[in-house]
């Protein structure tokens, strides 16, 4: 798929989950930003260790890259507990999840990354899993059939989706806390390239990291790929130190422009301008025009260009707002785009 190959794609590539591992800092006080998720779950931390019991269940949301991986590691080394890492897809059957279960020690963090993608069958053994720490095995078939409840070690369960909204009532209701991961800001993610760089013994001036930063379309994932980008630039092109000149020519080459948009994002933009007049146009409409599928316009390009305030999300459909207008280089009647979009926003 062309978004993988994005500098920009905010999911991890191919071989790009192992690198990242060694990226990924250790501890809450390492972790850099999502102050609102991070404090609470804190105290949480502290309480559980004090009682000797396994955190409450704790649901991760929102768009991929934004580090939900990299706290659910943070939480089970914190607690000094191992961690299991899975994914809805990778259990595939009842039994896969129950092997899972009964292999955990007291206390234990299971990670299920995509959680949202469980299938039926596996999410009701879940359910007991995670309200009775037991599971019910049925043995035999037909007439014969009975069920039998299986104790198995207390747990955490840290689940992890992009979209919450996907989630069935009963499996949300399971989880005693959940955290919405938010958008880094600039400073945030300045702050990790700094760390990073540090981790890739590289040495960055302040103008590029703030470069780098704003093109990082507030995802640290993206933040550390760019560094890495840029870093080959300089090693081959420069003296091996990340200047402005170096960060900018890199960038140029990448076709990552000064707001971190690369070419599909404009195309999108620019689409809806000529082709529906700044919108609202649907999201199928926007899919079908650009030859992408609907859900990777909604978890991949979407999330950023609002976020940015390129785009709003109106009851009719999608708006281009006048900052795209102006971005693209594109005259507009600034009060025509103000009205759509006041008038229509939800
Ligand atoms: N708060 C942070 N501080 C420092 N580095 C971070 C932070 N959050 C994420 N990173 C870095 O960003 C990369 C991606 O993070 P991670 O894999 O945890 O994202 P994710 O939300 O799990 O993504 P996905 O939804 O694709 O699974 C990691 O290499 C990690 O080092
Ligand atoms: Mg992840």
């Amino acid at each position: 798929m062309e978004y993988e190959e994005r500098i920009t794609a905010a999911s991890a590539g191919e071989n790009e989950e192992a690198s990242e591992f060694t990226l990924r800092p250790q501890t809450l006080d390492d972790y850099i930003g999502q102050k609102k998720a991070t404090d609470n779950l804190k105290i949480f931390i502290e309480a559980a260790k004090l009682r000797g019991e396994p955190l409450d269940h704790v649901l991760f949301y929102g768009p991929p890259g934004l580090g939900k991986t990299t706290l659910a590691g943070i939480i089970a080394n914190e607690l000094g507990v191992d961690i299991r890492i899975t994914s809805g897809p990778a259990i595939e059957r009842a039994g896969d999840l129950a092997a899972i279960l009964t292999n955990l020690n007291e206390n234990d963090v299971l990670f299920i990354d995509e959680i949202h993608r469980l299938n039926r069958s596996v999410e009701e053994v879940l359910y007991s899993a995670m309200e009775d720490f037991a599971l019910d095995i049925i043995i035999g078939k037909g007439p014969s059939a009975r069920s039998i409840r299986l104790d198995i070690a207390k747990f955490t369960l840290i689940g992890a989706t992009t979209r919450a909204g996907s989630l069935s009532a009963p499996l949300r209701d399971r989880f005693g806390v959940s955290s919405k991961f938010e958008m880094y800001t600039t400073d945030e993610l300045k702050k990790i390239i700094r760390r990073t760089a540090g981790l890739l013994n590289v040495e960055v001036d302040e103008e590029s990291l703030t470069e780098m930063a704003k093109r990082s379309r507030g995802t640290p994932r993206v933040a550390n790929r760019i560094l890495k980008r840029v870093r080959d630039f300089s090693q081959v092109k420069g003296n091996g130190k990340i200047d402005i000149s170096i960060t900018q020519e890199a960038m140029q080459a990448l076709g990552v422009d000064p707001m971190g948009l690369e070419s599909l994002d404009r195309e999108i933009l620019r689409m809806i301008i000529e082709r529906f007049k700044g919108g609202p146009v649907g999201i199928d409409t926007i899919a079908a025009s650009i030859g992408e599928e609907r859900v990777t316009i909604e978890d991949v390009y979407e999330p950023y260009l609002i976020q940015a305030g390129f785009l709003h999300r109106t009851q009719k459909g999608r708006v281009v707002s006048e900052q795209a207008y102006k971005h693209l280089g594109i005259a507009c009647d600034d009060e025509q785009v103000e009205m759509k979009i006041k008038e229509e926003e939800r």
